[in-house]
């Protein structure tokens, strides 16, 4: 399996965003180095989510970069997407992984070392975990971890470590040094004048 890219860009579907010209400009700012996650509202269909994962893993095909998609498993199936991401109200981690097979990129949400550990024992070949940050994206989130949480995380794990959760470039540092491999965005990209400037900026704070 490749290694996983450190700039996870999940999809903002929200009324008003635009996912694909986010993706374009981050895939050509971030190429291989990003993993797209294609996320939708609760509320759309599968036929919706079926044609965003189509266009996003054909847009990612060109640059080598990795194309998951949240919740939906079988739409990452039928697409032919590297993998998925499930938490706490989708499918189990081990029946993700038996749905995935044995090759598929699977990542798990958990935000302590317990929750964590059952994750990877079961499968999960990432971990995102947060909220790191407050964040206005998702609602009914618990409190945010902080670098901290993450590295409790981190210390109990042996896969890599994807913090969310109200992330900035300004943000990262503190969060690589707590021991994440990488982090995962909406905001900081779907929110961003210039996206392809503001990958290359959390870019660049995850490698330097
Ligand atoms: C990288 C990453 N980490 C955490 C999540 C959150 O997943 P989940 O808890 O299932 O919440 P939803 O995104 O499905 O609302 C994620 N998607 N990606
Ligand atoms: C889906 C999800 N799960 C935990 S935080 C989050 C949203 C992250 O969005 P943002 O990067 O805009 O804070
Ligand atoms: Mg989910």
């Amino acid at each position: 399996m490749p290694s996983l890219g450190r700039l996870h860009l999940i999809t903002d579907t929200r009324p008003g965003r635009d996912p694909l010209t986010v993706v374009r400009a981050a895939l050509t700012a971030a190429r291989a180095e990003l993993v797209v996650q294609v996320r939708v509202e609760d509320s759309a269909t599968d036929r919706e989510a079926y044609d965003l994962a189509r266009r996003v893993l054909a847009l990612c095909a060109s640059y080598e970069a990795t194309c998951l998609v949240n919740d939906r498993l079988h739409v990452a199936l039928a697409v032919g997407a590297a993998g998925g991401h499930v938490g706490a109200d989708d499918l189990p981690v081990a029946a993700a992984r038996r749905v995935l097979g044995p090759a598929g990129v699977l990542g798990a949400t958990a935000r302590a070392p317990g929750t964590a550990t059952e994750a990877v024992a079961a499968g999960a070949s990432y971990l995102g975990v947060g909220p790191c940050h407050t964040t206005s994206t998702k609602s009914g989130l618990p409190d945010p971890i902080g670098p901290t949480g993450v590295r409790a995380v981190v210390d109990a794990v042996d896969v890599p470590v994807i913090a969310i959760g109200g992330v900035t470039a300004a943000r990262v540092p503190a969060l690589r040094a707590a021991g994440a491999y990488g982090v995962a965005v909406v905001g900081a990209l779907s929110a961003a004048a210039d996206p392809a400037r503001a990958t290359a900026q959390l870019i660049e704070a995850l490698t330097c």
